[in-house]
């Protein structure tokens, strides 16, 4: 009989993860998984469940990482939910397996996870696609997101301003009054946006929030919402002028209303930049399609659990 799986929630996952030990992590994973060696990674394009009478998805991400030794799942439920409504916009889990004999070694809260593994691809993204003397970022949305994208792009990276928008002025003093660090408001997307060298947009739209006619030549953008396949963030002026980069090639023709119905072509994944089979073109507008990948919950969990043992076979 193996033994019972440990519950990993919030406040402990809070505490055993951070932005300096996710990231190298992170970046050899995308790099694995554009090599498309199954002993590195199998992970099929996320399975969703619509959850009409809620507006929402159920999206399943199995993920094994066989040289890792890792075999995980995420369950996320995701929503459009109604204006206003203050209903978390995701709820995720994710199970860790013992791939030898199948048990659930760990159930590990999958909120942490989901918030700071999205945000810290999307700064890996500006990592290798973002031109080196950056000094403004904008961030689109106010919420759950747009709080960890803040975080980790300042940690990574020293900008001389970071602009945000959000539709409610009252959501937006909230987001200033809960970073740790200067952020200037502003009271439209196209004021945020005109200028700035890196922009995230972070919505929960379904529609464009982000146009292309605003966007400074050689910016780079991280769009993190619009994950299924009528949603969009981005207009087709953008998608067609910059050069598209995916976490998934795969994820984002199934999934991406930017791609999918802008029809733009989608030059490389950003493990082919990582593994140096890709060109990052810095020097011009790029667009990182972001739609989460296994990959990235498997190995946070791994970390989260291995922090977890490592803190409690301490005498
Ligand atoms: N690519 C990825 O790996 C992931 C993507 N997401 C997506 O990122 C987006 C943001 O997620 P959270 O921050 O957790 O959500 P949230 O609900 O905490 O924040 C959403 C933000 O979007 C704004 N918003 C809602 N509708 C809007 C509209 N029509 N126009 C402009 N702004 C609007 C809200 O005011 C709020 O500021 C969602 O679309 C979510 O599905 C979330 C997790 C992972
Ligand atoms: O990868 C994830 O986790 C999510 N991706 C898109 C929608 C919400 C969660």
């Amino acid at each position: 009989m193996s033994d019972p799986p440990v519950v990993i929630w919030e406040d402990e996952v809070r505490e055993l993860l951070t932005y300096s030990a996710l990231v190298p992590r992170l970046e050899e994973a995308l790099g694995h998984f554009s090599r498309r060696d199954s002993a590195e990674v199998i992970q099929p394009v996320r399975t969703t469940v619509a959850l009409q009478k809620h507006r929402g998805f159920l999206g399943l991400m199995p993920t094994y990482m066989e040289n890792l030794g890792v075999l995980s799942t995420k369950f996320v439920c995701f929503y459009n939910r109604e204006a206003g409504s203050t209903l978390p916009a995701t709820q995720a889990t994710v199970v860790l397996l013992d791939p030898e004999y199948g048990n659930v070694k760990a159930v590990i809260d999958g909120e942490v996870i989901t918030r700071m593994r999205t945000a810290a691809v999307s700064a890996i993204s500006a990592k290798l696609l973002m031109r080196p003397e950056a000094e403004v970022l904008a961030i689109l949305g106010t919420g759950i997101q747009a709080l960890s994208h803040y975080n980790v792009f300042t940690e990574m990276f020293s900008f001389k301003e970071v602009r945000v928008w959000s539709r409610s002025k009252e959501r937006a003093e909230r987001f200033r009054d809960l970073v740790r660090g200067p952020v200037t408001l502003c009271v439209s997307a196209e004021e945020a946006v005109r200028g700035a060298d890196a922009i995230v947009t972070v919505t929960r739209s379904t529609e464009p929030v982000l146009f292309g006619r605003w966007v400074k030549p050689g910016a780079h953008v991280a769009a993190v919402g619009a994950c299924r396949p009528d949603w969009r963030e981005l207009d087709d002026v953008l998608m067609k002028e910059a050069v598209v980069y995916a976490d998934s090639r795969e994820g984002a023709m199934a999934e991406s209303g930017d791609v999918i119905l802008s029809g733009a072509e989608m030059f490389a994944e950003l493990g082919d930049v990582i593994n140096g089979t890709k060109a990052a073109h810095r020097e011009k507008t790029t667009v990182f399609k972001s739609l989460g990948m296994g990959v990235e919950d498997a190995v946070s969990a791994k970390l989260v659990f291995d922090q977890w043992k490592a803190k409690h076979s301490q005498p």
